[in-house]
């Protein structure tokens, strides 16, 4: 048996039904609980409904199973989150990170950097909303800077440099100011002059798994995605050979981000089977925490 429960979380409970039969015969039911990794906080009770034998299962019996689950005392239906709502305590340690590592920032902006699909978007404007910060994207700026072209026309119209030489002229404006969150394109860190303007704030690499960028990419389709877009083909598996082979190509230029955050080791410490079910506020708490490592070490120890 498999239940579903707070946020996509998967528990397998094992169920011996020949004990439940023991403790109460051939009907009633009984609530156990089992207690998983978080002891004080995942709690899933399972109730046994035994039905009475029928001639036809002297072998088997029937048993139905209710199944809650909470959390932190909050009943499952109300963690479920649909879309990308965060939970009651995700949202609460978002904000308290936020409050404690904001005075040191000192108003400098945060710059993600990640393969395209890797949430920059997504979780920067998380990230700005909590730190009260503005949020730009970079591409969105290039494409009002050419009257409103779309990234994918400009790529069509004018090839990848002039797109590139763009870029670079939206980063250096950025650079002059403060309090951003700035989603940059996935192919900015490959010029170093870009760099030179992204040091003026703080970089964090969004480094999720290539699966999971083939995925959400080839759900909302390649068509803005210029450097990814094919006519024809199993969108998935195109999506991921091209990937693969940027990843080669960028690798070493993502990791000269001041933080680096980890989707697999999100999950891993969430105890999740894999990062498909990392909320955008979950990443959010995992970037404020390792930029926190960075002006640690920058610093020396701050006191927090
Ligand atoms: N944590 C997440 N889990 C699942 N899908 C996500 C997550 N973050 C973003 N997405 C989805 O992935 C796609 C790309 O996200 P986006 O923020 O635009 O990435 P980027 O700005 O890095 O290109 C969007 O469809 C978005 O809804
Ligand atoms: O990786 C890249 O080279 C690109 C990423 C895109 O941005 P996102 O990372 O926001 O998709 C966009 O800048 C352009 O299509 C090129």
């Amino acid at each position: 048996m498999e239940a579903k429960i707070a946020n996509g979380l998967l528990v397998s409970p094992r169920i011996d039904s020949e004990k439940i039969a023991r403790r109460i015969g051939t009907g009633g039911s009984v609530q156990f609980s089992r207690r998983f990794r978080e002891q004080d906080r995942l709690q899933v009770l399972v109730s046994a409904q035994l039905q009475p034998k029928t001639r036809n299962s002297n072998r088997h019996k029937t048993v139905s199973l209710e199944v809650s689950c909470s959390y932190k005392n909050f009943p499952a239906s109300l963690l479920e989150s649909g879309g990308f709502q965060a939970p009651f305590d995700e949202a609460r340690i978002l904000k308290n990170k936020s409050q404690e590592i904001r005075p040191y920032l000192s108003g400098r902006c945060i710059y993600l950097v990640g393969m395209m699909g890797s949430g920059k978007t997504t979780v920067g404007k998380v990230l700005s909303q909590v730190l009260g910060y503005s949020f730009f994207d970079s591409d969105t700026l290039v494409e009002q800077d050419v009257e409103g072209t779309s990234v994918a026309e400009i790529f069509k119209l004018y090839g990848e440099g002039f797109f590139r030489d763009k870029e670079t002229e939206v980063l250096r404006k950025l650079s002059l100011m403060h309090q951003l969150v700035v989603s940059t394109g996935g192919g900015a860190v490959v010029r170093p002059i870009n760099w030179k303007y992204m040091q003026k704030g703080i970089s964090v690499w969004l480094d999720v798994p290539l699966e999971d960028l083939a995925r959400r990419i080839a759900a909302v389709g390649t068509g803005s995605r210029p450097l990814l877009h094919q006519d024809s083909g199993d969108a998935y598996t195109k999506t991921l050979t091209r990937l693969s082979t940027l990843m080669e190509e960028r690798s070493d230029a993502y990791a000269n981000a001041n933080a680096r955050v980890s989707l697999e080791d999100i999950a891993a410490k969430l105890g999740h089977r894999d990062v498909s079910n990392l909320t955008p506020t979950a990443i959010a708490i995992e970037a404020l925490e390792q930029i926190e490592g960075f002006l640690k070490e920058e610093n020396g120890d701050f006191g927090l």
